[in-house]
């Protein structure tokens, strides 16, 4: 049986941001400490056309032959049951046999990770549908479940309560048959993909990384390592992708003014982006799901980030827990995290505190995607269209419990009173991600933020938007005040240039003068090359975030991926800042370059 994926696979990433999903998980276990739980009687049968599609295989393919080694760590040494008051009772094994056993009737038991779980009454709950985990019962579903889930997913705490651990699943007396049945068969193109994305890894495993010298070099090579499934979920945009092709097309409208004779051997691209040093003025954008691309997912972002000395912000669909993005941040790294505010405040609620306990250093809101945009390549591998308008905040009445809490998702009806809400939450600087007018960046600043993302999503939204880099020419002519007073200068030559040509850039205008507060202006969004990246600095960006470019670095070289991009795109900045005559990126100024409108 191949692997079936249920419709909503790709659209539940906006459904239920993982924390909130974890919480209300925990909520619902408050005050029961059981790992085993009696089995249900009763079971829902859900709707839903499963499709059959390629999947990200190259994970765990052996791993029903090396479970009962590498599982037995993993696994608590007693289990309890509820049905003795949680009293220890043992660790239970279950045989091959009895999953097997449940291939048809009513109960539906799956095995992940060398452990036995009967999960009907959960299917009907479960965020990336039921079809998925109905037409793989019975079977070792661990080469599925692991690109997708955190980790501590199944940790006693984050178990959801109807999902039932029956014990360690027992191999010993199982024949090879039995084995086989277990596990997960794969189609002709699975297998095929499969292979062509081990034969990549082998080969850039064996080559290294010198043969990427930029960073749509990532970008090529990532298609050739990614699952079908995997690459559109980083490559789609919304409808015809036409902001998402002008996100990058627009910067090619800036060209550069350079100065030459400027003595440029000492320039160095290191800034402060919120206080925190960075080795470049680019941190990493928040971007869900990077285990699609590699195993160790948002862990290989940290790492890279940590090494590179740049700062990475934690996407709420983060496929890797906050806790082990944490585990893997060196001492003192500074790390920020994207919100999605649930409809549920105490969801919300929760999620802040955790984000405050683990001492991360700034929250991102992000404000454009209350509704997932209509991403045509991931509608078209799902094979059937359901109109979009369910989205972040869909309401599922046909669920309950859990489940509620975990679908209930973004909150569409989000207000600029809701920044102070979340001001009384947090003491962390707050910014506002997927601004796009400067009517809102005004408004991000009269209710307080502490700064701003121009970002249109990476094109993922609305599409046919301005970008972010029209956005922040937006700001140069209608609301220059909300600049650093050096950034509201004019472009091009000036008078002031002419009259003393000896200097790099013109004297700053006198009588600007600072805002009565700090207020950052980042910029995303087709960011490719350290040209755009200094552009978009000349034109008063304090710093910019790269989103897809990094995705695809750690899909393709893990952390080493992401620390070979940090290099080359700091090696192109500093290229760039030499070659218009600035050592420094405080240097950087709207006179060296020009616009065309
Ligand atoms: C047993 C307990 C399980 C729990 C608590 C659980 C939890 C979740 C959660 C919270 C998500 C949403 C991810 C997000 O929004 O970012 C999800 C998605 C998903 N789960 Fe599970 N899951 C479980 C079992 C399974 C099983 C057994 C399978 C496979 C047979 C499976 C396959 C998937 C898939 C394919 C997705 C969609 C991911 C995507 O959008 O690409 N899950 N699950
Ligand atoms: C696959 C993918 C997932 C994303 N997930 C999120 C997310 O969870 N939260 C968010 O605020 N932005 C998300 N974004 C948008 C990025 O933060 C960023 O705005 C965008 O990627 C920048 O464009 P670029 O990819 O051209 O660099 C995502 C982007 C991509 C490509």
């Amino acid at each position: 049986m191949p692997l079936h994926f249920s419709s909503s696979t790709l659209r539940s990433a906006l459904r239920s941001p993982r924390l909130a999903t974890a919480s209300s998980f925990r909520r619902g276990l408050s005050g029961q400490s059981t790992v085993i739980r009696p089995a249900p009687s009763g079971f829902l049968i859900g709707a839903g056309v499963a499709l059959a599609i390629p999947t990200y295989l190259y994970l765990n393919r052996a791993h029903l032959d090396s479970h009962p080694d590498t599982v037995a760590s993993a696994v608590p040494d007693r289990v309890h049951s509820a049905d003795d008051g949680g009293k220890e009772v043992g660790v239970r094994s279950v045989s091959i046999k009895d999953v097997l056993d449940r291939k048809d009737g009513d109960e539906i038991w799956v095995v992940i990770k060398g452990e036995v779980y009967n999960v009907t009454e959960f299917i009907e709950d479960h965020p990336g549908g039921p079809e998925i985990i109905k037409s793989n019962r019975s079977r070792d579903v661990t080469p599925i479940f692991q690109p997708r889930h955190p980790t501590d997913q199944l940790d006693e705490e984050n178990l959801p309560p109807n999902v039932y651990h029956l014990g360690r699943l027992d191999v010993s007396t199982a024949s090879d048959e039995e084995k086989d049945e277990l596990r997960l068969k794969f189609s002709k193109d699975e297998e095929e993909e499969g292979a062509r994305i081990e034969k990549k890894r082998k080969e850039i495993e064996e080559k290294g990384l010198g043969g990427i010298v930029n960073m749509r070099d990532f970008e090529k090579t990532a298609k050739e390592m990614l699952s079908a499934v995997g690459w559109a979920y980083y490559s789609s945009a919304g409808d015809d992708e036409i902001t998402k092709i002008a996100n990058n097309t627009d910067y090619q409208k800036v060209t550069f003014r350079p100065r030459i004779l400027r003595q440029v051997a000492k320039a160095d691209a290191a800034t402060e982006i919120l206080g925190h040093k960075s080795t470049i003025p680019v941190m990493i954008s928040p971007a869900a799901m990077a285990k699609l691309g590699h195993p160790l997912g948002e862990v290989n972002l940290t790492r890279g980030a940590g090494t590179t000395g740049i700062i990475q912000c934690i996407s709420s669909f983060a496929s890797c827990s906050l806790e082990e993005i944490c585990a893997a941040r060196s001492p003192s790294q500074p790390l920020f995290f994207q919100l999605y505010v649930n409809s549920k405040r105490d969801l919300a609620a929760e999620v802040i505190k955790k984000v405050n306990k683990l001492k991360l250093d700034a929250i991102l809101l992000t404000v454009d995607a209350a509704v997932g945009g209509k991403r045509e390549r991931d509608l078209r591998l799902k094979g059937s269209f359901e109109p979009p308008s369910t989205g972040a905040y869909e309401k599922h009445e046909d669920t309950k419990g859990v489940s509620e809490a975990m679908f209930a998702g973004v909150d569409p009806d989000l207000h600029w009173d809701d920044i102070k809400w979340i001001r009384t939450q947090t003491d962390l600087p707050l910014l506002v991600k997927g601004i796009q007018t400067v009517e809102d960046a005004v408004l991000a600043y009269k209710n307080g933020a502490d700064g701003i993302v121009l970002s249109n999503h990476g094109g993922r939204q609305l599409d046919t938007t301005s970008t972010g880099l029209h956005t922040l020419l937006e700001i140069r002519k209608h609301a220059p005040y909300l600049l650093r007073p050096e950034y509201r200068g004019q472009t091009g030559v000036s008078q002031a240039l002419l009259d003393n040509p000896e200097n790099l850039t013109p004297p700053d205008l006198k009588d600007a003068k600072p805002l009565d507060r700090k207020f950052e202006i980042w910029v995303d969004g087709g960011i490719w090359r350290g040209t755009d990246v200094v552009k978009a600095l000349c034109l008063g960006a304090n710093a910019v975030g790269v989103g897809r470019g990094f995705l695809y670095a750690q899909t393709v070289g893990g952390d080493k991926g992401v620390e070979h991009a940090v290099g080359i795109l700091q090696s192109e900045i500093l290229l760039v800042m030499r070659l218009l005559g600035a050592n420094k990126v405080e240097d950087l100024r709207p006179s060296m370059v020009n616009v065309k409108e």
